[in-house]
């Protein structure tokens, strides 16, 4: 099922940057979906349009049906999650629990489902507990999984995370990973997450579309995009590295890779043919 259409989209910037070109992508429900593409690419323009930041000059953007624009922006953003790159962008209030509340509390949500709603974004995300803890006092990983809850905290249809593993060490990405992938599966949230990490592309994403100079060049399931090698080193990525994979999956030993879905399974697949194509 359908759940956001991005409609011949351009966007300009005000300095007369054309910055998206003819933008065309379909998301379906449930799906794990990675923009990858070089720095400047327009991964985090687009980004923007998926809840509202931003406007397409041109084009539409749609979210179950419901254009993305300024009249309809308060129920947008109650199905588009955004997690930012940098969580100290996202964090600005003086305790965990205010920082999940945040969100509810526009929302008018009150009382005892207020305290039901936090509680429960917390458990998900491995930070019960951290309840008094001030957000800026926590390490990336922690950070990250505030912002998550929070978004989280809203029941979203989608959540877009942008540059999701930049600046966690390997454990952090393994966990991420994992907890990303359960939210997924169990909750049914689609996920749309921007990268130029390949290496956790096969982990996390059953769907890939590479974005260059604000054009999308590419679109498939993982391994269809990786096998465009050619496509891949011209816009300066690379394949993702075995060894890479296999250390984020062993690195950590909770992470119980049958609960990684289908990806890792089709890694190794796109893996083992590609050695021997
Ligand atoms: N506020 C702005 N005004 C003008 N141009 C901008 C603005 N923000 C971004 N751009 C330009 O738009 C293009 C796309 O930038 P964007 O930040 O979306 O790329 P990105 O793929 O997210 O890059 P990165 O991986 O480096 O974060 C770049 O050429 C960038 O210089």
């Amino acid at each position: 099922m359908e759940l956001i259409k991005v409609s011949e989209v351009n966007y300009v910037y005000n300095d007369g940057n054309l910055a998206l070109k003819n933008i065309n992508i379909t998301i379906s429900k449930g799906d794990k979906v990675a923009i990858i593409g070089p720095n400047g690419a327009g991964k985090s323009t687009l980004f923007q349009l998926f809840n509202g930041l931003l406007q397409p000059t041109s084009g539409t953007v749609t979210v179950e049906g419901l254009q993305v624009c300024k009249k309809n922006l308060s129920k947008i953003r109650c199905k588009v999650g955004m997690v930012f790159q940098d969580s100290d962008d996202q964090l600005f209030n003086s305790t965990v629990f205010q920082e999940v509340a945040y969100g509810l509390l526009n929302m008018h949500i009150t009382g005892e489902k207020l305290y039901e709603t936090i509680a429960w974004a917390l458990e998900i995300v491995g930070l019960k507990g951290y309840e008094k803890r001030s957000p800026h006092n926590l390490s990336g990983g922690e950070k990250k999984k505030v912002a998550l809850a929070s978004v989280l905290a809203m029941k979203p249809k989608v959540i877009v995370l942008d540059e999701p593993t930049a600046s966690l060490d390997p454990h952090g990405v393994s966990n991420l990973i994992e907890l990303l992938n359960s939210i997924n599966k169990e909750l049914g949230i689609t996920m749309i997450f921007a990268t130029h990490d390949v290496d956790i592309v096969p982990l996390l994403a059953d769907r890939v579309y590479l974005l260059s100079k604000g054009e999308i060049i590419c679109g498939g399931t993982t391994e269809e995009v990786f096998y465009r090698k050619e496509i891949l080193r011209k816009i300066g990525l690379r394949l993702p590295r075995v060894a890479h994979l296999i250390e984020l999956i062993a690195h950590d030993e909770a992470l119980e890779i049958d609960r990684l879905p289908l990806t890792v399974g089709k890694a190794k697949k796109w893996l083992y043919s590609w050695k021997y194509k």
